[in-house]
């Protein structure tokens, strides 16, 4: 199915006023980039994890968009949307642009980009669609990430993945927080770990987790929980794993820490390079020694063991 994509460039004070129109003209739904509001929370976060496409923040212009199935209507609805805007918000402020969008490439956009990953010595990452020749020794795992964040392809689960090869231990309990697409809990499970708990705050990453542990033959070993960080986790972990953002990281470290048995590992990541430090304290702070760090670009993953 086809799509007319409608933009319009507003100053702050029409987007409301923008909005509305579009629920007149039957849009259904809206989306509004205000830049104000990316630079706001980006600025909080780190941009990195932000894929704002440059357009949406070039002139400092909020845009507010809406879709019409392109069914032979829309051309119709235009003229109203532009005849309203026309009465409404005048002058060269408020611009209209359009293009088509399929639902399909829509959907599938980013599948063209998601290729088969090497992390570590032995780790390869592939998309379930993607057909992979596994070189001798290779452990690889099938990944479809679906809206779930985890495709093994960003920094920060690379780190992760190579810090696994090194710290699973055969039959260990491993908790993997935040799991996102399942990708670290199914790797600690393809490594030898015994028992896996992968927790998600969010209820759709759980269930894309809970699929490919499937995919991979490890649903035996990993167990889905959707909760928040260890809080319905009872028991001790050899391996505790989080990608999640620094400053979450920080302030879970004394509950990463009463949840490992003696000399137990945390691996955490998702730290930007600005926040090491910040982390490395809180980290010490809860007991845990760090003894190992690695880096790629700017992302910074500890390896850090309770102390005995
Ligand atoms: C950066 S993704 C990591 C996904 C995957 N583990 C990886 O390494 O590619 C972070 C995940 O943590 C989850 N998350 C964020 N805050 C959480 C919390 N307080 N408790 C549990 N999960 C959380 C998010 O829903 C998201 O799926």
């Amino acid at each position: 199915m086809e799509w007319l994509e409608i933009t319009v460039r507003t100053p702050p004070e029409g987007v409301e006023l923008v909005a509305d129109i579009f629920q007149e003209i039957g849009t259904g739904g809206v989306v509004i980039e205000d830049p104000a509001v990316i630079f706001k929370y980006a600025g909080a976060t780190c941009p990195e994890e932000w894929a704002v496409p440059e357009s949406a923040t070039a002139d400092g212009l909020p845009r507010v968009k809406g879709y019409l199935p392109a069914d032979g209507t829309q051309s119709k609805r235009l003229e109203e949307l532009a005849a309203v805007l026309a009465r409404l918000l005048p002058g060269p402020a408020s611009a209209v642009s359009t293009r088509t969008v399929s639902e399909e490439d829509w959907a599938n956009a980013w599948k063209k980009y998601y290729k088969p990953v090497r992390a570590g010595r032995r780790l390869v990452v592939k998309p379930s669609w993607e057909d992979y020749r596994a070189e001798e020794g290779d452990l690889v795992i099938e990944m479809d990430p679906g809206m779930a964040f985890g495709s093994g392809t960003h920094a920060t689960t690379c780190l992760c993945l190579r810090l696994l090869e090194k710290y699973v231990r055969p039959g260990g309990t491993v908790y993997d927080v935040g799991t996102g697409s399942g990708v670290l809990a199914v790797a600690a499970a393809r490594l030898g770990a015994g028992r896996v708990v992968a927790v998600d705050i969010d209820p759709l990453a759980c269930r894309v987790a809970a699929g490919n542990a499937e995919r991979n033959g490890v649903a035996g070993k990993v167990q889905v929980v959707q909760g928040n960080l260890l809080e319905k986790v009872e028991g001790r972990a050899d391996l505790v794993v989080a990608n999640i953002i620094a400053d979450v990281i920080a302030a879970f470290a004394p509950e990463a820490a009463g949840a490992l048995a003696p000399g137990g590992v945390l691996i955490a990541s998702g730290i930007i390079e600005e926040k090491a430090g910040l982390v490395v304290c809180a980290l010490e702070a809860a007991g845990l020694a760090v003894c190992e760090r690695d880096e790629e670009g700017r992302w910074v993953a500890l390896a850090a063991r309770l102390k005995a």
